[in-house]
């Protein structure tokens, strides 16, 4: 593929620039720790930061700390936990009870009952917030099975699921992505924001900007709401390094 025009010609602009992490500045891998930047990402971001006319910022579902381990850029301004967690300010109160009421539930998976006897491959990562559950290195024929079970959790008052790649996150609502890249659009109202990212919960990120009459990238294959798309985490760099090339 070529850059998109379109995509090309923003360069011009002051850009408020919002990217995803995984699957769009990494390419999805089967295991999360394992998922290093594309190369050329954290300098393309680097760039960026110290551009005299646009600003970046990553939005992500993993926790500031797990984003900054793979990014390590400490001047970036990387907000955590589908936007729960923000630089310089505390995050809430976790509620562990209802983490436990997640947890207690999900115990057939973990011990491996009834049609989940012999299920390897299932992971929880707890991120002390948030509790994802990732099915992605189970056997394919119980991944619907698995999908099924984990939307029958009762959720406790006021929390929700997000799906993802081959992961089903249970968090309290009132947060998510789109609400994280308004906020931050407010902070910056000169400049034209942009947000890529790869995945459903990127969705609600992409209908925020398109109604500030911003620009929505996604990267890889699947529906969308977003007008550009990229192939792949190397082409979002590619993107980032032409940005981050053009003088003010
Ligand atoms: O919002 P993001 O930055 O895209 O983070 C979303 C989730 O990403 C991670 O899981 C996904 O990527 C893994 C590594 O490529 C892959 O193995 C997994 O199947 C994907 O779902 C991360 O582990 C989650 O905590 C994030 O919420």
């Amino acid at each position: 593929m070529t850059l998109p025009e379109a995509l090309v010609r923003l360069a011009d602009w002051p850009l408020l620039i919002l990217c995803d992490y995984d699957g769009t500045l990494a390419p999805i891998v089967a295991r999360p720790e394992d998922a290093r930047p594309e190369e050329g990402a954290r300098a393309a971001l680097q760039r960026l930061l110290h551009h005299p006319r646009h600003e970046v910022a990553v939005i992500t579902g993993r926790s500031v700390a797990a984003a900054q381990g793979f990014l390590n850029t400490s001047d970036l301004t990387v907000i955590g936990l589908h936007g729960m967690e923000w630089p310089g300010e505390p995050p809430p109160r976790a509620d562990r009870e209802a983490l436990s009421q997640i947890s207690r539930q999900l115990q057939p998976l973990i011990d491996r009952e009834g049609v989940f006897a012999n299920l390897p491959g299932l992971r929880l990562e707890d991120k002390g917030w948030t509790m994802a559950v990732h099915y992605r290195n189970a056997p394919a024929e119980l991944h619907a099975a698995i999908e099924d079970f984990l939307t029958g959790v009762n959720l406790p008052p006021g929390w929700e699921t997000v799906e993802g790649k081959k992961v089903h996150e249970f968090r309290p609502g009132g947060f998510g992505k789109g609400r994280a890249a308004l906020t931050l659009a407010r902070r910056f109202p000169e400049h034209h924001p942009v947000f890529l990212g790869d995945d459903v919960t990127d969705e609600e990120a992409f209908a925020a900007v398109l109604a500030l009459d911003g620009t929505a990238v996604k990267v890889g294959e699947g529906e969308t709401l977003a007008p550009h798309r990229l192939d792949s985490p190397a082409w979002a760099v590619a993107l980032l390094e032409h940005w981050a090339g053009q003088e003010a």
